[in-house]
């Protein structure tokens, strides 16, 4: 259903409120030619009644005749930015870039946080966004959920569909997702609700059940029948199963990039009004679907790329598989348990 400008205008003041934006400020509004029209009309607005200085930075497409699919997360890495000193300054000059363009998993991002400057992606459909409008309540959640992981020496992840994963832990940093940007240097997504963080390099082992009804994204598809995946050393060796599997072996082998099939960022959702069944609902082109990776309970793991965490695999190939129903434990103790979240904020208020 749509939304109202009216009503995308306050759900922008809401996560630009939280994201600490004060008069005065300078923002700048990263676009291209998939940004949608009301989400740059409105974030605009917003700023700009918020008494910031608003600019807007448009880049043409790259890559477009590299990628096989149209999802900005299918092919990470080279950005408009790329060699492009003149975007860096301005971006590097603002106290808060709205990303309506997707930065994610670039060198260029890495440095235009360095510099202090505090990014949020939002590229979700204007109700999406509207749905998923961030609150205070999801960073409290995300973050007490972060003491745990911050502390774990292993990852390790069941199902009863045969998944049993262990992944060392501790090399890199967490990824906290809860929405807004509300300190300096800080990214964060608009909508997410997630934690997940990166296994030691070469120290994933064990096997992957993507069950029937696990997603796999940018395929934006709910796999029919299981697909198995051997996980050796932080790569993953075999691929087997049905028709599903083939796709996603023939579109990972597209990119001739043994990196493709490494473990990135590995995790759980803590997104209460995300929901496993949105994806089903949207056109494959028509959301790059956070509700998947962010509903609560989830085991979320990734391949690809673990530049985004200060590691070197640099590859364009980045593929998000959420699982439902696994058991998550940090150092033997339980976060999820069957697909649901042991509720940390509870815990943590004990
Ligand atoms: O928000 C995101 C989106 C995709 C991803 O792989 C990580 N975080």
């Amino acid at each position: 259903m749509a939304i109202s400008d009216a009503d995308m205008i306050e759900a922008w003041r809401k996560v630009l409120t939280l994201s600490q934006l004060k008069s005065g400020e300078v923002v700048t509004v990263l676009t291209g030619p998939a940004t949608h029209p009301q989400t740059l009309s409105t974030a605009m607005i917003a700023a700009r009644g918020m008494g910031a200085i608003v600019n807007r930075l448009d880049l043409p497409p790259v890559n477009g005749e590299a990628s096989l699919s149209r999802d900005a997360l299918a092919f990470v890495g080279d950005t408009p930015l790329t060699g492009n000193p003149a975007g860096m300054a301005a971006l590097k000059a603002s106290d808060l870039v709205l990303d309506l363009m997707l930065l994610l998993f670039s060198p260029e991002q890495g440095e235009i946080l360095e510099s202090g400057t505090r990014m949020l992606l939002a590229v979700e459909p204007p109700e999406v966004l509207a749905r998923l409008v961030p609150t205070m309540e999801d960073k409290i959640r995300v973050k007490a959920a972060a003491e745990k992981l911050k502390a774990a020496k292993e990852m390790h992840v069941t199902s009863a569909a045969g998944t049993d994963l262990r992944c060392a832990l501790g090399e890199y940093p967490l990824l906290e997702e809860y929405g807004f940007v509300d300190a300096p240097g800080r990214w964060d997504h608009w909508p997410s609700g997630f934690l997940a963080t990166w296994p030691n390099e070469g120290k994933s082992n064990g096997t992957i059940v993507i069950d029937r009804g696990d997603i796999l994204l940018p395929q934006k598809s709910y796999v029919s029948e299981k697909i198995t995946l051997t996980v050796k050393d932080g790569y993953v060796t075999k691929v087997e199963g049905g028709l599903d599997a083939e796709l996603l072996q023939d579109y990972i082998d597209s990119f001739k990039d043994p990196e493709a099939w490494a473990i990135s960022h590995i995790g759980w959702g803590l997104q209460d009004r995300a929901r496993w069944s949105v994806l089903s609902l949207y056109d494959r082109e028509q959301t790059i679907g956070m509700d998947a990776r962010a509903f609560a309970g989830n085991f979320l793991f990734s391949l690809g790329p673990n530049t985004e965490a200060g590691g070197t695999r640099n590859t364009p190939c980045h593929i998000d598989i959420p699982l439902r129903r696994c058991t998550v434990r940090l150092d033997g103790e339980m976060v999820t348990r069957d697909g649901k979240v042991l509720d940390q904020v509870a815990l943590a208020a004990e």
